[in-house]
């Protein structure tokens, strides 16, 4: 919440610059608006140039001034303000702007078939998921948050203003309520399902580990196969509906059997603490594994999983009553980050899919997969490396 350590006010801002884009390992702020995009030009400098002009605004929303600077939200008369406004007077919010590429963006139109790293590729059919295709993939995304929803929005809508012509909107969805803890200041929030997530997560202060398993040619990761992504990452983003009604009947055993912690501590199940190291070989007196062979924690972790890691970064989402069922709309809009989706998201979703105790409960229902370019420096472009 907004009390975290780490944003001790709404009054706070992220830096836009510097050797990695702000909204990987910054601190997760409490509000996502997450736009995936669609290139609608077939003219490569006109992308490039919105990718330099929304680098400006989106460097200048993050210290809380509108669009254009000061004179942003007024001007003639006769011509609309650069700034939409409904920002104005909202502290900055620690806002981050995170911009992606999808690997449609590579498909030929824009001269950029021989950019593409081998890592960006669509996700192949996973077990568990029932994808609406309208909630799939994108050309390129945004993904702003903030500690203030409002600030969020604003920098979305203003951003895919200055692209219209160019780029259009495909999907958005928004988030509240973080569901995960990037850094070791922040306490750790609950899931819709009430449980603590975000435990066992990559933190900013494990460089080395983030080195290994988040950053593209980092320290014990595999070597950069584009010199422009070295520095950056991999986005994987599922809207992961849970089926809250059949969860709220579970009983509170099986609740914490299936995700292999308990529900109020947080702590594994064979353990009485939240930070506790999970035992994952312990058996009971009658020789039954204390924390179920199908707990999610089990499945997920390195231990079962090669030792791929992944940086969480999701949030908790409603879009309120399905009307064909009556039910509500709600789960986890989960986003991660890896410098290898093939052997970290992709494979343990695989073995989650596979055998999770959990996926009865959940149904995934939008994917999407981009390349985040490292960070950008003053007056650079976030396009800089890809387009030069
Ligand atoms: C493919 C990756 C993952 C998906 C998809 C996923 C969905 C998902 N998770 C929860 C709730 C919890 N997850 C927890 C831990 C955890 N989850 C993943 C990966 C995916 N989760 C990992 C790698 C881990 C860490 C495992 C470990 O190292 O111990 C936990 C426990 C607390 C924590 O460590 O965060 C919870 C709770 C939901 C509800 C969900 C889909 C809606
Ligand atoms: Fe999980």
């Amino acid at each position: 919440g907004r009390e975290a350590a780490a944003t001790p006010g709404a009054t706070r801002t992220v830096p836009f610059h510097g050797a990695r884009q702000a909204g990987i390992t910054t601190p997760a702020q409490d509000s996502l608006v997450f736009a995936a995009l669609d290139v609608t030009t077939s003219r490569a400098g006109e992308l490039a140039d919105v990718l330099q002009r929304w680098s400006e605004a989106a460097a200048t929303m993050a210290t809380g001034a509108p669009v254009g600077g000061p004179g942003g939200l007024g001007g003639a008369a006769d011509e609309p303000p650069l700034d939409t406004g409904e920002a104005h007077e909202l502290p900055p919010a620690n806002l981050t702007v995170t911009l992606g590429y999808g690997p449609s963006l590579f498909d030929g139109r824009f001269g950029l078939a021989g950019r593409r790293p081998a890592a960006l590729e669509e996700l192949p059919a996973l077990p568990g998921e029932q994808l609406d295709p309208t909630r799939c993939g994108g050309d390129l995304c945004l993904q702003a948050c903030a500690d203030d929803p409002q600030v969020a929005f604003h920098a979305v809508r203003n951003l895919v203003r200055i692209g219209r012509g160019v780029v259009a909107v495909r999907w958005v969805q928004l988030g509240f309520g973080r569901t995960a803890t990037t850094s070791a200041g922040q306490p750790t929030p609950r899931n819709l399902m009430g449980f603590k997530d975000g435990t066992a997560n990559l933190r900013a202060e494990d460089t080395a580990g983030l080195d290994r398993h988040v950053w593209v040619g980092g320290e014990g990761a595999p070597a950069a196969d584009q010199e422009w992504m070295r520095g950056g990452t991999y986005l994987v983003a599922r809207r992961i509906r849970m089926l809250v009604e059949a969860w709220d009947r579970a009983p509170l055993g099986e609740q914490e059997r299936v995700i292999g912690r308990a529900k109020v501590s947080g702590a594994p199940l064979t353990g009485t603490s939240e930070f506790d190291p999970p035992d994952l070989a312990r058996t009971s007196a009658t020789g039954e594994p204390v924390i179920d062979v199908a707990a999610h924690m089990r499945l997920a972790a390195p231990e079962t999983n090669g030792g791929a890691r992944i940086l969480r970064r999701g949030y908790s989402y409603t879009d309120g009553l399905d009307l064909t069922t009556g039910q509500l709309d709600a789960g986890l809009f989960f986003i991660c980050f890896g410098n290898d989706p093939a052997s970290q998201f992709v494979a343990i979703q695989r073995r989650l899919g596979a055998r999770d105790g959990l996926t009865e409960y959940l149904k995934h229902t939008g994917s999407a997969i981009f390349a985040c370019p490292p960070g950008t420096a003053e007056g650079e472009s976030w396009g800089q490396g890809l387009f030069t």
